[in-house]
């Protein structure tokens, strides 16, 4: 353990004695508790943060705008997709996905070390229950696709199959994860084959660099943003237990999407096809200021300009068709081949931008009483995933349709998007669009047929409440056999 006096020298060495200014009040086990958070932190690079933080604080508005002066949009051609690729293109694409998946090469990623502060809760995103009538949290949800996903590839090419589940939590959603994976034993799939593994934490600090301080013996901390996955790759040799298990291509996500398609072959197969070492989703941005990050080229290369750092005078551009300029949003759903990961942790990791965000940070004040600041006080530095594109020697981008991929669950009820009502309307409309796909016939209040003309409502509620168990449908295949020509009342339920 530390001692309080090799604490003091690594503190003052970064300029931050302030730190300790609590200690002759802190009883025996609050110095220990304390010294076991101040033994974590590492003088030089700790010097280096807090001068960067502040650094980085007063220039950040002139260099976003620098970016977005030499940004330019991704030629359309460039993008492959549903919309835009010819129907065998899509079958081939995705036999290539299930053929890597059934050859155990594919594993999915999950991002999940964020606070969730926007929803409000107090525990890890992925264990919210958006009030499906099965009553499925997001992280059953994707457990269910990622078992579907691996006997519909078994089957298809006739050997048995596993996608390991990478899950990068913090020092938040570590426990309370773990925790609820092994109450809900691992929502039947092999605990060998999930990983869990923890990103890194760092200070926050104030506008002059200094640690802030949250508790007399507790600093500020932050997760270092989903960019921390490379340096938490690095530092838990998650990409030895990749290479132990034969895995290739990942597919990275992060936790609030509904309707994530984990491990989709179509875009697994399209990205191996096409040779890439790193690719991404996009769907098309809805309106101007969508909190979605842009797909786009800086100097030519390809690079994500992130919604907070965009001039809103460039998102609002359109083409003189009314189509939005900087059209191709980001869904957070990644590609990449182990290869470049281990290139980016060997090589790239040090150089990923540290991106700026000013936050409303709760300290004590002089007197050691807990303060909610009411405006913001505190930096805290975050990587971005996606900033290792520009180290890619070959970036794809596939587009996807938003209704059937894209709905994130971002803040609480009351918000007018992306809340526990909208994604819980978005899986049901899409389950309600499968069944009727599959020819069932949803039947009203009094027995009568639901017209087509009411099936085709898109904003809203569906017409009837529908919900298909992943077990049973990854992607709306299959249904015809058990759902074709039946008479349905809402709410109906098909489970395996
Ligand atoms: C650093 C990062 O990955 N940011 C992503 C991520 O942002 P959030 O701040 O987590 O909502 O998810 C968005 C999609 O939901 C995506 O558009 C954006 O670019």
């Amino acid at each position: 353990m530390l001692s309080y006096e090799d604490a003091k020298v690594k503190l003052d060495s970064a300029g931050q004695s302030h730190v300790l200014r609590f200690w002759p009040e802190l009883s025996a086990e609050e110095r220990d508790v304390f010294l076991g958070e101040l033994s974590q932190l590492e003088p030089a690079e700790l010097l280096r943060h807090c001068r960067s933080a502040a650094e980085a604080a007063r220039r950040t508005p002139g260099d976003g705008d620098r970016l977005c002066a030499r940004m330019e949009p991704v030629e359309p051609e460039f993008i492959g997709g549903v919309k835009r690729s010819d129907a065998s293109s899509l079958q081939d694409w995705e036999e290539e996905g299930f053929s890597q998946i059934a050859q155990n090469k594919v594993a999915v990623l999950l991002l999940a070390g964020g606070q969730g502060t926007r929803l409000g809760v107090p525990y890890p995103k992925g264990m919210y229950d958006v009030g499906l009538p099965s009553g499925k949290t997001l992280y059953r949800l994707q457990a269910e696709r990622i078992r579907k996903v691996q006997n519909l590839a078994s089957e298809k090419c006739g050997s048995k199959c596993t996608v390991p589940w990478y899950i990068m939590t913090s020092e938040f959603t570590l426990e309370p994860t773990e925790k609820f994976f092994k109450e809900n034993s691992y929502f039947d799939l092999d605990p060998s084959n999930v990983v869990m593994f923890e990103q890194r934490m760092i200070p926050a600090v104030d506008f002059d660099g200094k640690i802030i301080l949250e508790k007399k013996n507790k600093i500020a901390m932050a997760p270092d943003g989903n960019g921390g996955l490379y340096r938490a790759l690095v530092d838990n040799k998650v990409l030895e237990d990749m290479e132990r298990r034969g895995v290739q291509y990942l597919h990275v996500y992060c936790v609030d999407n509904i309707l994530v398609k984990l491990a989709d072959p179509l875009f697994i197969g399209f990205c191996v096809k096409k040779g890439a070492d790193c690719g991404a989703k996009v769907v098309e941005k809805a309106y101007p200021s969508e909190p979605v990050g842009v797909v786009c080229r800086v100097d030519g290369v390809y690079h994500v300009m992130e919604y907070s750092e965009l001039d809103p005078e460039i998102t609002k551009q359109r083409h003189p068709g009314g189509e939005l300029v900087y059209n191709a949003g980001n869904i957070c759903n990644h590609f990449f081949t182990r290869d470049f990961l281990l290139e980016v942790a060997l090589n790239y990791q040090d150089q990923l931008k540290q991106h700026v965000a000013i936050k409303k940070v709760p300290f004590v004040d002089e007197e050691g009483n807990c303060v909610k600041p009411t405006k913001p006080n505190g930096i805290k530095m975050e990587k971005f995933v996606f900033d290792v594109f520009q180290f890619s020697k070959k970036f794809v981008a596939f587009e996807v349709l938003r209704e059937d991929e894209f709905s994130p669950l971002k803040n609480a009820d009351g918000a007018p998007v992306d809340t526990p009502t909208t994604v819980r309307r978005s899986l049901l409309a899409q389950h309600y669009r499968w069944a009727v796909q599959a020819k069932a016939v949803f039947l009203d209040e009094h027995d009568n047929p639901i017209t087509s003309e009411y099936r085709q409502a898109q904003d809203g509620e569906p017409p009837a409440v529908c919900e298909i168990s992943p077990l049973v449908s990854y992607f709306g295949e299959g249904l015809e056999k058990l759902l074709g020509h039946r008479n349905l009342k809402s709410p109906f339920l098909l489970n395996d």
